[in-house]
């Protein structure tokens, strides 16, 4: 075996393949595997270490500012809270493809023994040319398997993923796969070695089984693709998830685990309401949703409203009278479905509004225009009386939200925005301390209230915004070592902020019961803030 199979399998002892629960024929047989815990695990601990993926593959944006070998981005948004990432890192263009960069000569060297030697030359002539992620990654596969690369083992557990062939055909999609695959093979050279339909097929599982490769703060990069990855079942209730660091990937624990209790992660956002989360999943994975969160249907609180459809105020029945006459009703999608009568379709009708409207915010040019619809949004909901702060899409909305008005300087609306989060949406949807989510949202939070008390500005009576940076960086600093690990990157970062910010209040109000009063205080205040109308 080689060394790259040596290290790429050197995590997964904790873990065995068999036949899942969730992936049953209508006979009630189980047709498909999933990945079982062979110990009890408990929360935080990493039970699967990848040292890198077969294959990962960036984002033509990403190209430019992140290192295509250890993932490093050099130019991230998350305001401060990145502290991860060496100050002054850059990346380099190879000189020979001008296609991917690196952050080190040691990235560079490892890329080019990966395979990078062999397909350099190739992406040269096509420099000028843009290539989709799923190409670039097909292209990189192709040309390690054929000069040897991939240990057959490894070759064998990809091949074996589904293809979806004809779930494609179906949606419409397969002809774009077949000219993709069609070029594919051509900028790679590899057209003695493998016939157009292997490669299409490739393409196809490309599609259909990658998972996002992201930061440890879950900023999406590009897609990436591991034989031993792609056995983990999805659930809209996980007890595990996916997190990187550097180029390494990790599979950890959210919630404990039995001995042979199989692992699961989220493929979407669990906390959507049901018919969305079934239907992204069907859309994308082709599949309906089997998990113990999805048989007990839409009653869970991500498909609650504040009130029944049939009393919600007459004004938001007339709002939504207004939008069902539309000719593209957003009740007719059927990720909005909330049910048949009258008033659970108004409803639908003003989930799908709000979530064209969140679309929206993602999609304009301008930071203000995208702030000024976030702030409309979020007011209409507020004003909506139906809908709570934890139902999606107005927590997405102001978490965009969040990260514009940090992108415009407008630094206390922030604060305020993150304070109603911090009070009444985390809390709801990620009830664990030790949530990555929660984690990156307590970060983000922490650096903004340094950076409030750098600015010596009262943000409101009482508060004392070093001492609220304080308690934001200690609580975060105990999760993070469970949300991302001790030896992460991302933990050392926090825990060297930690020991600064630690010191600092220290010396102003000591080490004992003032400094515990002090930071009861501003957790009191924070609380207070969360309340205020926004
Ligand atoms: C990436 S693969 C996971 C491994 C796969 N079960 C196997 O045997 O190789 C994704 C596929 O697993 C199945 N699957 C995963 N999670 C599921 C769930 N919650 N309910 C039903 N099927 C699921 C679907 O067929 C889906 O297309």
């Amino acid at each position: 075996m080689t060394q790259s199979a040596t290290d790429s399998n050197a995590g997964i002892a904790n873990c065995y393949i068999a036949p899942s629960s969730v992936c049953v024929n209508a006979a009630g047989k189980r047709v498909g595997n999933g990945l079982f815990s062979k110990h009890d695990s408990k929360a935080g601990e990493s039970v699967i270490r990848i040292k890198r993926p077969l294959m990962a593959s960036l984002e033509t944006e990403r190209l430019s500012d992140t290192c295509a070998n250890c993932f490093v981005w050099t130019e991230g948004s998350s305001f401060g809270s990145r502290l991860y990432v060496k100050e002054g890192t850059k990346v380099q263009t190879c000189a020979g493809c001008k296609r991917f960069r690196y952050c080190s000569r040691a990235c560079q060297k490892e890329a080019w023994v990966r395979g990078h030697k062999h397909e350099c030359k190739n992406l040269k002539h096509i420099s000028d040319r843009e290539l989709p992620k799923a190409v670039l990654g097909c292209m990189e596969l192709l040309v390690r398997k054929k000069y040897g690369l991939i240990p057959d083992e490894e070759w064998g557990a990809l091949c074996r993923l589904d293809t979806h062939m004809e779930d494609f055909k179906r949606n419409g999609r397969y002809g774009g796969i077949e000219l993709m695959a069609l070029g594919t093979r051509e900028f790679s050279f590899t057209q003695d070695t493998f016939d157009k339909d292997f490669v299409a097929a490739m393409y196809a599982r490309i599609l259909a089984n990658s998972l996002t490769l992201m930061t440890p703060s879950f900023d999406p990069l590009g897609i990436m693709i591991d034989p031993t990855l792609c056995h983990i079942n999805h659930s809209c209730e996980p007890n595990a998830y996916i997190m990187m660091d550097g180029s390494e990937v990790h599979l950890r624990i959210l919630k404990d685990v039995k001995k042979d209790e199989e692992l699961y992660i989220s493929y979407v956002d669990p906390t959507n309401p049901f018919a969305r989360r079934r239907s992204e999943l069907q859309e994308r994975w082709f599949f309906d949703c089997r998990c113990s969160k999805c048989k007990r249907g839409p009653t869970q609180q991500e498909d609650a409203f504040l009130v029944k459809p049939e009393d919600a105020p007459q004004k938001c029945k007339d709002y939504a009278d207004s939008l069902l006459k539309r000719e593209n009703s957003p009740a007719d999608d059927p990720a909005n479905y909330v049910g048949d009568s009258l008033d659970e379709r108004r409803m639908a009708a003003l989930q799908g509004e709000l979530f064209n409207a969140f679309a929206e915010q993602q999609k304009v040019g301008s930071i203000e225009h995208a702030i000024t619809i976030g702030k409309n949004t979020i007011e209409f909901c507020r004003s909506s009386g139906v809908w709570p702060e934890h139902r999606q899409p107005l927590p997405a909305l102001r978490d965009d939200l969040i990260v514009n008005l940090l992108a415009a300087q407008q630094y206390e609306a922030a604060w305020a925005q993150c304070a109603k989060r911090y009070r009444h949406v985390t809390p709801k949807l990620f009830p664990e301390a030790h949530h990555p989510i929660r984690v990156i949202q307590g970060w983000q939070m922490a650096m903004l209230a340094q950076y409030l008390a750098s600015t010596g500005k009262e943000v409101a009576p009482g508060v004392d915004m070093a001492v609220m940076a304080a308690l934001l960086i200690g609580n975060t600093h105990a999760a993070a070592k469970l949300s991302h690990g001790s030896d992460s990157a991302f933990c050392k970062s926090i825990e060297e902020k930690f020991h600064e910010v630690r010191d600092e209040v220290a010396s102003r109000f000591g080490s004992g019961d003032r400094l515990n009063a002090a930071l009861k205080k501003q957790e009191k205040l924070l609380m207070n803030m969360g309340d205020v109308d926004i």
